[in-house]
């Protein structure tokens, strides 16, 4: 018999079907982050960098993607070691311009037909995010709530373009392009006029939706968060913020694991969301003592949001993209092992047997419910787990090293 027969008769005893759930894995979408690899630098101008918008990464490991060429090379190679669906998340400023600089208040559908032409390709739909950070404009901490007229209006038309090329990418794809806006606005020091920049920042958002998209195109997401680097005092689309505002507008919250006290419980945010909103988008993160963005590992958060996931029954509702950036590693490892830790939390919470610990909970005995759930660490959930990869066609946990060092051997090395 083989591992993964005595794991799934082991399982089979708590009522749990491995064989169904390894089908109904592969069909969940995780949206994989463009940004990892090439630290957020985006193709506007060569050797583009992240600048400001309270977001950093660190590390100078070799290897990184300088074109859409590369970055489009190793993402393919990411999706040959990650089993299951994917889709794939573009920031407006990862589009092909040209050799003529296209600022963010002139970007077109045209500058994104050679990602559109490559998930056909590939076999991937895509996300998308407007760019409101390592611009000149957003220098003064501020973009759609701005007070300069200027500046507001322009990221606003910037707002206005992403949103109708996330539906133009959706309808050519076939597949509602979900928009997630997040804006950097805030500042490093106590601010008096909060009122007023929240104001501004409503008033821009009701303008940029003005228009209407059909769902089966695009999907409005708006991202919240507490605190930035240089807006540690005041961050005008706080999570109240944007909760208030999407549940009076029908738009989409987007939860980052990052946005939050590090102490705070994501997961158990996710049900009060998910009773009164359709939809959810969740951008998985690792924060380490603040919104670093480290790499989503298979850990207690990312189980304990999985979880809540399927014991609420709103997978379907649920957006999972992933966001992270870590140059102080291979590029490709930390996306292949945030992607597959995502995946094995999915997998990890599918496998519980939840009947029977709602009958524990219900029937008031606490100890089987908390046993039963200990028993679960114990399962062979790796070899399952093993079965998925073998299934998908993607390589066993410990064929990993050996493939991702052969890549940044023959492929990242050359890069300059
Ligand atoms: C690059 C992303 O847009 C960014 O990480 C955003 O989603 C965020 O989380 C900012 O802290
Ligand atoms: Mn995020």
């Amino acid at each position: 018999m083989s591992e993964y027969e005595v794991a799934k008769n082991i399982y089979a005893e708590y009522g749990v079907d491995t064989d169904a759930i390894l089908e109904q894995l592969a069909k969940i979408p995780i949206s994989i982050h463009c940004w990892q690899g090439d630290d957020v630098g985006g193709f506007e101008r060569p050797d583009a960098e992240l600048g400001g918008g309270g977001i950093q990464t660190t590390g100078n490991y070799p290897g990184k993607a300088k074109t859409i060429e590369q970055l489009r090379a190793d993402l393919e190679k990411v999706l040959s070691l990650v089993p299951g669906t994917h889709r794939v998340n573009l920031h407006a400023s990862y589009g092909e311009f040209g050799p003529t600089f296209v600022d963010r208040d002139q970007i077109e559908e045209v500058h994104y037909q050679g990602w559109v032409d490559w998930g056909k390709k590939v076999g991937v739909a895509f996300d998308f995010n407007g760019t409101f950070f390592s611009h000149p404009m957003a220098d003064e901490g501020y973009t759609l709530a701005s007070k300069d007229e200027k500046i507001r209006r322009f990221w606003i038309e910037h707002a206005k373009r992403c949103r109708k090329i996330a539906a133009w990418i959706g309808e050519q794809m076939g597949s509602p392009c979900i928009l997630d806006t997040w804006v950097p606005d805030g500042a490093k020091n106590y601010t008096v006029d909060k009122f007023g920049y929240r104001s501004i920042l409503k008033e821009s958002l009701d303008e940029i939706f003005e228009t209407e998209y059909p769902s089966e195109c695009m999907r409005d997401a708006l991202e919240t968060k507490l605190f930035g680097i240089g807006s540690e005092a005041f961050v005008v689309g706080s999570h109240e913020f944007f909760m208030n505002y999407a549940a009076r507008n029908n738009k989409m919250l987007c939860i980052d694991m990052g946005h939050f006290h590090t102490e705070e419980d994501i997961s158990d945010k996710l049900s009060s969301i998910l009773l009164f909103d359709d939809e959810v988008l969740l951008h998985v993160s690792r924060p380490m003592h603040w919104d670093s963005d480290h790499v989503v590992l298979f850990n207690d958060k990312v189980k304990m949001v999985a979880e809540e996931l399927v014991r609420s029954g709103k997978l379907e509702s649920t957006h999972i993209g992933l966001d992270f950036f870590d140059a102080s590693i291979n590029r490709i490892g930390a996306w292949v092992t945030g992607v597959r830790s995502m995946r094995k939390a999915l997998l990890f919470a599918l496998l519980q047997p939840i009947d029977q610990l709602i009958e524990y909970e219900e029937s008031g005995n606490g100890y089987a419910t908390m046993a039963l759930l200990e028993l679960q660490n114990v399962l062979p959930f790796g070899a399952v787990w093993n079965e998925f990869c073998t299934r998908y066609h993607a390589p066993l946990e410990s064929k990993l090293i050996g493939i991702i060092s052969d890549y940044e051997e023959s492929v990242m090395r050359e890069r300059s």
